[in-house]
């Protein structure tokens, strides 16, 4: 083991850096620098742009790419370093599913399933009863002959899933595993792999352009843009008080951070001469997101305040909004102090005459 491997963890990144030979021999610089901890347990969602390197930083997790720099560790083991049975005893540990499910058309969904074990060389009663169990705990009972030309998008998933699972793997990795399905099949799946997560105690790295799949699964997230991660932690702190502008802008298309255009574009960064509206994003958390907090502030306060946008959600099992609200300027600082005091975050976007 390196020195930079992060002991108790199901999968680190340490100072990692990956380029590729791009056009005409230039170097392609993909990562830059990525530290990440995974603890095992944890549903960690990457989150980041086409080209952001997201691809890049999961296939590393299964030895399918070598970090050019710094050490990629699942388990303590040194992933990137890793050669011949030692690396494939890594890949036993580690399952993976795709956006476009990647199943041979040849097999039945038994025989999807089956593969992996195959290839390990499990015995055939032994390959049969564990398919049966897969079959079972994907919810794919009754479905074990048919083929993938057969299913559903959701049910090729749900194979993928149980193939992914067959040689009892500590960590999965879904490259957006949701992606090609419906809003409503989409639940299904991330229900599936939630229950997965909480049954076998796996671990959970997935990568998506979409933050309400986060929202919906996820226990901790990371921002990557350019090769780096700008942003990392529990997902309740990301969603509540969301620091990089990336994520900003992820979190715009379902928390209601987004300000409305005819807002948007009378924005100023300073206060101006006489009077104006002070914009202000609120975000309530935890037990404070139904509170009628606006409300009280006009009652007790005599500040009324005009509601801009705003939505209430759930992210994971807690309650969180977010108000854009403005007031009179005049009275924005006391309008936040009295919001803070009752537990409330407050954040001045600028102001408008
Ligand atoms: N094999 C390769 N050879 C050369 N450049 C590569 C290779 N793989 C990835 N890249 C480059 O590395 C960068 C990161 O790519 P990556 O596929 O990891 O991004 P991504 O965030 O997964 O994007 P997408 O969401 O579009 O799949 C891009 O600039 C890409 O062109």
């Amino acid at each position: 083991m390196t020195g930079n491997t992060i002991a108790g963890a199901a999968i680190s990144f340490s100072g990692v850096g990956k380029a590729f030979d791009g056009p005409g021999g230039a170097r392609v610089s993909a990562l830059q620098d990525v530290t990440l901890v995974i603890e095992p347990g944890a549903i960690c969602g990457i989150i980041g742009r086409s080209g952001a390197g997201k691809s890049t930083l999961l296939r590393m997790v299964n030895g399918l790419e070598r970090p050019t720099s710094g050490t990629v560790a699942v388990a303590g083991l040194d992933v990137g370093r890793a050669q011949g049975a030692e690396l494939r005893a890594i890949r036993r540990e580690v399952g993976m599913i795709f956006q476009h499910f990647n199943l041979l058309s040849s097999r039945t969904v038994a025989g999807n399933i089956a593969l992996p074990l195959e290839i390990a060389g499990t015995p055939p009663d032994q390959v049969r009863a564990r398919v049966a169990d897969l079959i079972a705990r994907v919810g794919l009972d009754g479905l074990a002959g048919r083929y993938p030309a057969e299913l559903s998008g959701g049910q090729k998933q749900r194979v993928g899933i149980a193939r992914a699972l067959a040689t009892q793997p500590r960590v999965l990795l879904s490259d957006e595993a949701t992606s090609a399905l419906d809003p409503e099949t989409t639940q299904t799946v991330l229900r599936l792999l939630a229950d997965i997560n909480r049954d076998l105690g796996l671990t959970i790295l997935l990568i998506t352009h979409e933050m309400a799949v986060l929202r919906d699964i996820a226990s901790h997230m990371a921002v990557i843009e350019g090769g780096r991660i700008v942003e990392s932690g529990p997902i309740y702190d990301i969603f509540t008080r969301p620091t990089h502008p990336t994520t900003r802008s992820f979190l715009g298309g379902v928390t209601g951070l987004t300000l409305p255009g005819f807002i948007a574009g009378r924005l100023l960064d300073h206060r101006p001469e006489g009077p104006s509206e002070e914009v202000v994003r609120v975000t309530f958390a935890g037990n404070h997101a139904t509170d009628p907090m606006l409300s009280k502030l006009a009652v007790e306060r005599g500040i009324a305040s005009n509601i801009l946008a705003g939505a209430i959600e759930e992210v994971g099992p807690h309650p969180f909004g977010n108000l854009l609200i403005s007031v009179d300027a005049a009275r924005g600082p006391e309008a936040r102090a009295y919001l803070e005091q009752h537990g409330l975050l407050t954040e001045v976007l600028g102001y408008v005459r």
